[in-house]
């Protein structure tokens, strides 16, 4: 963790070099820096605030606290002349405990807030030990300027994230927190070894029942580099290679088998193709008298075996470039070619649907495509539809179908599961989404479509796609501040929304290059929270009047006739963003 005067510099000049353009400079950078200032940014976090909320409703007497009193107590004492503290978070990065002995550095810690009740969480007061670590679920070491804001710029911190290694899920954070000055290499030794003890003292302090579960547990990971899990009631653990090889349809795939065998009795075995696409076998014997089980996962072939090349975007006429779309393109066409059915998951108008039909059409063309809707009657849908070989059935949005919707889908998948007549089937889900196990088990395989956000420079391709289709023949182009105002843009409702921009700015300019002032307000503002309707209408003028006076802050301010400082703050406050460009003539 060496943090010499030099590289403090270059982190110094790397930060604002970000801030000033977006782009984060080619300098060795600590791993998931860049990374959290790209998240910060896109939040349209300030860089000179800092506003940790307080919550009153923290679990201080809980497993987590019980367990890690004791190595807290001794830490304490260890650290009992070094400028040092020790912080212990929950799962959000609120802080539950601080202990600090240094006078100098407790008084700096109170004025900033970084005290019992307040959130350090990486949303609240940007890239920081422990927002950071929780984001990444790994160590974060953050020192001086590679806090994202600068009032944090005097600390330096390592956190390490507390698992509680019998549900598999995070339980927490330790931190060590002291001078950015007085920053030591052990820093980051001593979060990870503090962690790794709260994290034996919660497994101590399991129950029983727990601890016979664990056992099993360990004694089936001592077999071998298995994916194992044990499940007993609603306690589940999961050892990393399941976490890793496991989603969330193949979950309910796994609690589906255990349900049945602790029902009928015996050990069951069955070939599955988990959601990522690699076939594998699973096997479950049960435990402790059929109250649990243990789960063993093998994969027995390679993910889209055998090799096949790759279907990429422009093979399926998508625009989109970026390598995270076209994994999504490559591992839906190899789901289509298995003829595994889905979920496919995804915020909304995220490009779902577009996805589903344009692997259909390539496999496919002249087979039967048909979308239900949540909106139609879904069981004569269902049954109008008996199957088609090499059709696709797209179940549009399944979590807007109603208990008797879902029931008939259930059934009929069950009636065009097998056969000559078997279709491909997608059912599109905005993501996060609850949805019933009876229903998930029976799509084995769950995809999800980035955020248009994480793969920002699909904008480049997507912007003439769209226009192509939007402009009815029209010669219009997008203007390079035009794009680059969209390509700053956080796009919450992805590529839908970036078409609706596009015909907003086709209506004001018929011909020639599109502008930033052709596009919707929205296109101006960075991050940002919800805005009430005064706010959204006060911001909108404010764009309005930036906008027709050329980013002319003070001719903007003149024009809507308040004082320039009140121009300049809500500027800040509401993340507008104004680019201009050379004047183009309509
Ligand atoms: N990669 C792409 N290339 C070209 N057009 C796209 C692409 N992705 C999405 N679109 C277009 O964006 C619009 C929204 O896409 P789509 O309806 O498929 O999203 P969705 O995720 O299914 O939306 P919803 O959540 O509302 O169901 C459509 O007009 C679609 O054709």
């Amino acid at each position: 963790m060496a943090y010499s005067e030099d590289s403090a510099e270059s982190v110094t000049r790397a930060r604002e070099h970000f801030l000033e353009t977006g782009v984060v400079p080619s300098i060795p950078l600590r791993p998931g820096i860049a990374d959290s200032w790209r998240r910060c940014s896109l939040a349209g976090m300030g860089c000179d605030d800092l506003d940790p909320p307080y919550f009153d409703d923290l679990d201080t007497e809980g497993r987590l606290m019980h367990a890690a009193q004791p190595v807290l107590d001794g830490l304490e004492e260890t650290l009992s002349d070094a400028t040092m503290s020790v912080i212990l978070t929950d799962t959000q990065g609120r802080l539950l405990d601080r202990r600090v002995s240094d006078g100098a550095l407790r008084r700096h810690l109170d004025r900033i807030r970084f005290a019992p009740g307040f959130s350090y969480a990486e949303e609240h007061v940007g890239t920081n030990g422990i927002g950071t670590a929780l984001e990444t679920q790994q160590l974060a070491v953050v020192a001086g300027g590679e806090h994202f804001t600068s009032p944090l710029h005097a600390l330096a911190c390592a956190g390490a994230p507390i698992n509680d290694r019998l549900t598999g899920r995070l339980a927490g954070l330790l931190d060590i927190t002291s001078w950015s000055t007085r920053v030591s290499p052990l820093m980051p030794a001593l979060a990870r070894s503090a962690a790794g003890a709260i994290e034996r003292r919660l497994l101590e302090l399991a129950s029983e029942r727990e601890r016979t579960l664990l056992e099993a547990f360990m004694a089936a990971e001592r077999h071998g580099g298995q994916a194992i899990i044990t499940v007993a009631d609603d306690l589940t653990m999961v050892n990393r290679r399941a976490a890793d090889l496991l989603g969330r349809s193949d979950h309910a795939i796994v609690r589906d088998m255990v349900a049945e065998i602790l029902r009928a009795g015996g050990e069951h075995t069955a070939s599955v193709v988990l959601s990522r696409g690699e076939p594998a076998t699973i096997h479950c014997r049960p435990i402790e008298a059929n109250r649990g089980a243990v789960v063993e996962i093998s994969v027995t072939g390679r993910r889209g075996s055998p090799a096949r090349p790759r279907v990429g975007p422009a093979d399926l006429k998508l625009a989109g470039t970026s390598a995270l779309f076209a994994n999504v393109c490559a591992d839906l066409a190899m789901l289509r070619q298995a003829g595994t059915w889905l979920l496919l998951e995804g915020e909304p108008g995220v490009g779902k649907l577009a996805l589903a039909r344009a692997v259909h059409y390539r496999s496919a063309p002249d087979r039967l495509f048909a979308v239900i809707e949540s909106t139609e009657d879904v069981a004569g849908r269902c049954s109008a539809t008996p199957g088609a070989p090499g059709g696709t059935v797209v179940l549009r949005h399944v979590e807007r179908f109603t208990d008797n919707a879902r029931a008939a889908v259930v059934d009929w998948l069950d009636n065009v599961a097998e056969g000559a007549n078997r279709v491909w089937v997608v059912a599109t889900t905005e993501i996060g989404s609850e949805l019933p196990d009876n229903l998930l088990s029976r799509l084995p395989a769950t995809l999800t479509v980035p955020p248009l956000r994480h793969r920002i420079e699909d904008v480049r391709e997507l912007v003439p796609a769209l226009l192509g289709t939007s402009s009815l023949g029209r010669s219009v182009s997008c203007g390079p501040a035009a794009m680059r105002a969209l390509l700053r843009s956080t796009w919450p409702g992805n590529v839908a929304e970036l078409a609706h921009a596009l015909r907003h700015a086709l209506a004001r300019r018929r011909v020639g290059q599109i502008q930033p002032e052709d596009l919707p307000e929205s296109c101006h503002v960075t991050g940002g929270r919800v805005l009430s309707r005064w706010e959204a209408i006060e911001r909108d003028a404010i764009i309005r009047a930036l906008l027709e006076t050329d980013d002319d802050k003070a001719a903007a301010a003149d024009l809507l006739g308040i004082s320039r400082a009140t121009i300049y703050r809500k500027i800040n406050v509401y993340g507008i963003n104004i680019e201009t460009g050379p004047p183009v003539s309509k």
